[in-house]
């Protein structure tokens, strides 16, 4: 063994979670190593997830701009499109992120190392580089934060050039004429959506009855209607008997009721698993949990007090926020500094288009804690930034408590809904009322405007209930 290089952190995954890990620890006057088996920084958030998807998610959105601009011209893409076209921006993206990341570590004095790390004990951490080279580091706190990939059923034979999943999907050189995807989570329907409106014949096949069953179902099912409008078709309670390439033109699906779908690509997206195979867990002391991740406490402290796990690794929900956040927090506990309250609800976003965002309790789980709660709705039609953009449908649901007074939770459909969501999530934060809503005053014309009138309609609620008592 060479003689190991000591560090106060040691940090494994240079993903979201293992950045803020490493910069929370050097802020605090750490000596810090990041150890990261790929050539860039970054994680799958840079190079396969988060900033891919949404920067072809642009380019889908500005053809739909373009198409909206003017009914007299007709805008469509070239048949054959190649998708480096339609992500022409993403290598200025990916290194203008790893030029600013980079530059980030450095000014923090964070030691960077290109490797793939295991434990040795749980004291030493071995990384080979791409070279045979081993080096050993030690350190007094360790964290881990190796990310997740996706969840490939051994029976779906992803061949990553017909049948791919959400790593390999974007290195399709051209546009195909159909897609089917298996899976109607949010990486299935953000990529439905964005291929529906690049004009790809798109099916969306899942086991559930409507596809992100975690989100309100009355926004669910405005993004349906919007993926069906473009094209698309959602393939609800099915099951999955056989997907084979035929080897010469399609992919063929059969599904449990007999119907056969063939498509030029399949994208499959069925979940995600953690990276945790090669650390060599046991030697630290550590187990896999029956999930097929590391269990952690409230602190993402594992069973052994000096390893975190953080990030995807250990679960959902696997957000690059939640990611970042886990590192911070988890290294703030490991040097004993404050860490503050965890924040109880975190935002969620879905950029399928139109986008949707959540906040707080939603219409379902507000009626399963409280006797007829409230719910305002405002049609993004009645908001004049909505009618002038003619960004089409949108909606924002308040959910208050019965009496029409306390926040309870935010849901929208709708352009800019996961920017709009933020201001639901403050004013959750802060306790504010109903009211609070309405004796704001907000610009005009913008789409913020949707609380007011969504706080109105609550008020008038509880207006028309007070008089009906009174009669
Ligand atoms: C298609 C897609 C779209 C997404 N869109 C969004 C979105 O819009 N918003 C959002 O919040 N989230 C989104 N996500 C999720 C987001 O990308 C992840 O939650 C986030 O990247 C998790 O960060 P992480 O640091 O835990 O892991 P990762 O980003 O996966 O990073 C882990 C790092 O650890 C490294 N590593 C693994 N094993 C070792 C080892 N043994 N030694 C050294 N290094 C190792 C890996 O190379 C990698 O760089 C999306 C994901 C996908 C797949
Ligand atoms: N905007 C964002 O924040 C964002 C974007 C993309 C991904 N992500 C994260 O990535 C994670 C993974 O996303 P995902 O979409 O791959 O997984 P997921 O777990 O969200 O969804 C998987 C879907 O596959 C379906 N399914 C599972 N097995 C099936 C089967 N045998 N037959 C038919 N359907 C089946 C499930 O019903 C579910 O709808 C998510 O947890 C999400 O947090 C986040």
């Amino acid at each position: 063994m060479s003689t190991p290089t000591a560090f106060d952190i040691v940090i494994i995954g240079a993903g979201p979670a293992g950045q803020k890990a490493a910069i929370q620890g050097a802020k605090s006057g750490k000596r810090v190593a990041l150890l990261e088996r790929e050539r860039g920084i970054g994680g799958s958030c840079v190079y396969r997830g988060t900033i891919p998807s949404k920067t072809l998610r642009e380019s889908a959105l500005h053809l739909d701009r373009l198409r909206r601009a003017s009914a007299a011209f007709e805008f469509s893409l070239k048949p054959g499109a190649e998708i480096s076209s339609l992500l022409s921006r993403l290598e200025e993206v990916v290194q203008t992120h790893d030029t600013y990341m980079s530059k980030q570590l450095r000014r923090n004095g964070i030691s960077l190392f290109h490797g793939r790390a295991r434990f040795i004990n749980d004291r030493t951490i071995e990384m080979q580089t791409v070279d045979g080279a081993r080096q050993h580091f030690t350190a007094d706190h360790f964290v881990v934060a190796t990310g997740s990939r996706p969840r490939n059923p051994h029976e779906i034979p992803v061949d990553h050039e017909h049948i791919l999943d959400s790593d390999s999907l974007l290195s399709m050189i051209y546009l195909p004429r159909s897609l089917a995807i298996i899976g109607g989570g949010v990486i299935g329907c953000e990529y439905a959506s964005i291929f529906a409106l690049l004009g790809v014949e798109v099916t969306l096949i899942d086991r559930a009855k409507a596809p992100l069953q975690f989100m309100d179902q009355e926004l669910v099912a405005q993004f349906v209607a919007s993926f069906e409008q473009h094209g698309g078709h959602y393939l609800g309670g099915q099951s999955i008997q056989s997907v084979q390439w035929n080897g010469a033109t399609h992919v063929v699906t059969l599904l449990g009721d007999g119907q056969i779908i063939k498509s030029e690509k399949m994208l499959v997206a069925l979940g995600r698993q953690a990276n945790i195979e090669d650390l060599n867990l046991p030697a630290a002391g550590l187990e896999v949990d029956d999930k097929g991740s590391l269990s952690v406490n409230q602190f993402c402290q594992t069973a052994v007090p000096h390893i975190y796990a953080v990030g995807d690794m250990v679960g959902a929900p696997a957000l690059a926020s939640k990611a970042m956040e886990q590192g911070r927090r988890a290294v703030r506990h490991a040097l004993n500094l404050p860490i503050g309250d965890a924040a109880s609800t975190i935002p969620i976003g879905v950029y399928t288009i139109p986008e949707m965002a959540s906040i707080g309790l939603d219409e379902k789980m507000a009626n399963e804690r409280f006797r007829n709660p409230l719910v305002g709705r405002a049609k993004f039609e009645e908001v004049a930034r909505a009618q002038i953009s003619g960004a089409g449908h949108g909606l924002l649901k308040m959910i208050a408590d019965p009496d029409g007074e306390r926040l309870l939770g935010i849901q929208i459909v709708g352009d800019s809904a996961t920017e709009l969501v933020h201001i639901g999530q403050m004013a959750l934060q802060q306790g504010a009322l109903v009211e609070s809503f309405i004796d704001n005053v907000f610009n005009f014309p913008t789409y913020a405007e949707a609380y007011r009138v969504a706080a109105l309609d609550i008020l008038g609620q509880v207006a028309k209930r007070q008089t009906a008592a009174a009669a």
